[in-house]
């Protein structure tokens, strides 16, 4: 069987208006595959650089395939099963900027790129004094905005427009702290007054927020796809079919990337504050509840804790009686946003592990879970029980009193090592504002009843106590 090559290529193949940091599965399977939609429409007509941010990486394996590589479509979206899958020809070549520094730097050149996105992990956006421009040319490990700030001013040198930077990045004001880390080179650096003018004025920066949930290669079924599609793809990446993109910032982007007229849920607004919280506390916050009490009991899937009655019973709860109510945000769009959410947790196809979940537990409970207890404790003067197990259940197991392995930060896992065992336990670990942010003691009531239920967690298991939570109300 051969591999994917050029002669699957349908389309023509357009000039390059996209550059694009990172190769990962999620942009593959986001940006890249909305591209594709947007030029099998004739809307856009523009192709993708693709620039690898590491030094090891996946270019190679994608230029192996004259960089097609097949999006697999599962899941169910409005109630209905969606399964396809499709050959993207967004990405026209791809540049190892260690290696390749003159094809990376040719990229500038280029007046038909008008767009610049990027996902590198939450870790991606980071600044390191160490880097030079001269440590880039030299091919030299440097973070993504360095190497963006090299590309950015080689294009300002030459007196050509700037760009649309995009960044795909989860993490809050995405544009605005790739726009600071790159002045903060342009300082380092020495490059002048002009060019931080070019920067402010020429360029436009977006915050976003994207949403698709992408488990990447499936490898348990990779040889039956191919022998049924008739080509090798070591590059397939499967994707759940929902998405929204939500870019913050001038409307003009509509026209330069026309997604809306092709059918892609964008939104463009003033303020994407809003779609931030509401995706944090009804996709991310029942996740960070799901994971320890579900493991607990056994379950090793969020689509086993949605097939599971007590547990599904649980997390609806949990959305509708102590999520939902004290979002500030209009309730009908909560409630058909949330409904979405139950469409995506139950998904057949994807097989989300509740253990995947847990990397980093304690700053996903303080981001995801905690601004929504505060709310809900001021708005009924009670604590929200469900939430509150969910913190018992990540204390029991930080307390090594479970099999799972901690997954988190060196600073949390050595704040957990100082206290675990101790008869004070659970008081050193909810006081610890490292932690939390705050004293969580000083909410009347915590204490006592996390305690209470770290106790039960060890006395009847978390199954027990969620059918009694489920009992209750
Ligand atoms: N997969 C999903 O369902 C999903 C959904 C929404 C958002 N995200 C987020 O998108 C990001 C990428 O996910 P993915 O599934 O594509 O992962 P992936 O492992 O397939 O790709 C990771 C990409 O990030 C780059 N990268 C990693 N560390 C970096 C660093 N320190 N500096 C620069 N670049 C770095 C890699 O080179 C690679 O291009 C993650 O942060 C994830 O939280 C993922
Ligand atoms: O990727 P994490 O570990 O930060 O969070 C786990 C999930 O909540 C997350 O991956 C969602 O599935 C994703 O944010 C959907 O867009």
């Amino acid at each position: 069987m051969e591999s994917l090559n050029n002669s699957f290529r349908k389309l023509p193949q357009y000039p390059n208006k996209v550059i694009q940091f990172g190769e990962g599965n999620f942009l593959r399977a986001f940006i890249d595959w909305q591209i594709q939609q947007m030029n099998k429409q004739g809307l856009f007509k523009g192709g993708v650089q693709v620039v690898q941010p590491l030094p090891t990486g996946r270019v190679k394996e994608l230029d192996a395939q004259d960089d097609l590589y097949t999006v697999l479509l599962e899941g169910i979206l409005d109630g209905k099963k969606v399964q396809s899958h499709e050959i993207i020809e967004s990405i026209n070549g791809t540049v190892n900027p260690y290696t390749e520094y003159d094809k990376y730097m040719a990229l500038a050149e280029d007046d038909n790129i008008e767009v610049i996105f990027s996902n590198t992990t939450e870790a991606g956006i980071a600044f390191d004094e160490n880097d030079t421009l001269d440590k880039i040319k030299q091919g030299e490990k440097s973070s993504y905005p360095a190497k963006l700030t090299a590309l950015l001013y080689h294009r300002f040198e030459l007196g050509k427009k700037g760009f649309h930077i995009i960044p795909c990045e989860l993490i809050n004001h995405n544009g605005d702290a790739l726009k600071k880390t790159i002045l903060q080179y342009a300082d380092l650096w020495n490059l002048g007054e002009d060019f931080v003018n070019w920067i402010n004025n020429d360029n436009e920066f977006y915050s976003t927020l994207v949403d698709r949930i992408v488990p990447g290669y499936p490898r348990d079924r990779a040889k039956d796809l191919e022998a049924e599609w008739g080509y090798k793809d070591q590059n397939m990446v499967k994707t759940e079919p929902f998405l929204i993109f939500v870019i913050e910032g001038n409307k003009d982007i509509e026209k330069v990337l026309p997604l809306k007229e092709a059918g892609i849920n964008l939104v463009v607004t003033d303020d994407m504050q809003p779609y931030r919280n509401r995706k944090v506390s009804i996709l991310n916050g029942p996740h960070t509840t799901m994971s320890p009490i579900g493991r607990l009991a056994g379950l090793e899937t969020v689509g086993q804790v949605m097939a599971d009655r007590d547990f599904y019973r649980f997390i609806d709860d949990e959305m509708h009686k102590e999520i939902i109510p004290v979002v500030p945000l209009p309730k009908d769009e909560l409630e058909s946003y949330a409904k979405g959410i139950q469409e995506r947790f139950e998904n057949p196809y994807v097989k989300h592990q509740l253990s995947a979940l847990a990397l980093n537990s304690i700053s996903k409970y303080r981001a995801r879970l905690l601004p929504n207890y505060k709310r809900y404790y001021e708005k009924y003067g009670k604590l929200p029980k469900r939430m509150t197990l969910a913190l018992a259940a990540y204390l029991w197991i930080y307390n090594g009193k479970s099999e799972f392995d901690i997954n988190d930060t060196a600073d949390i896992v050595a704040g957990f090592e100082k206290i675990k065992g101790t008869d004070d336990y659970i008081h050193a670990a909810l006081s610890n504002p490292d932690f939390w942010g705050k004293d969580l003691t000083k909410i009347p009531g915590l204490e006592d009843l996390v305690t209470k239920y770290y106790n039960e967690i060890g006395n009847k298991g978390t199954r027990q106590i969620v059918q009694e939570i489920n009992a209750e109300e």
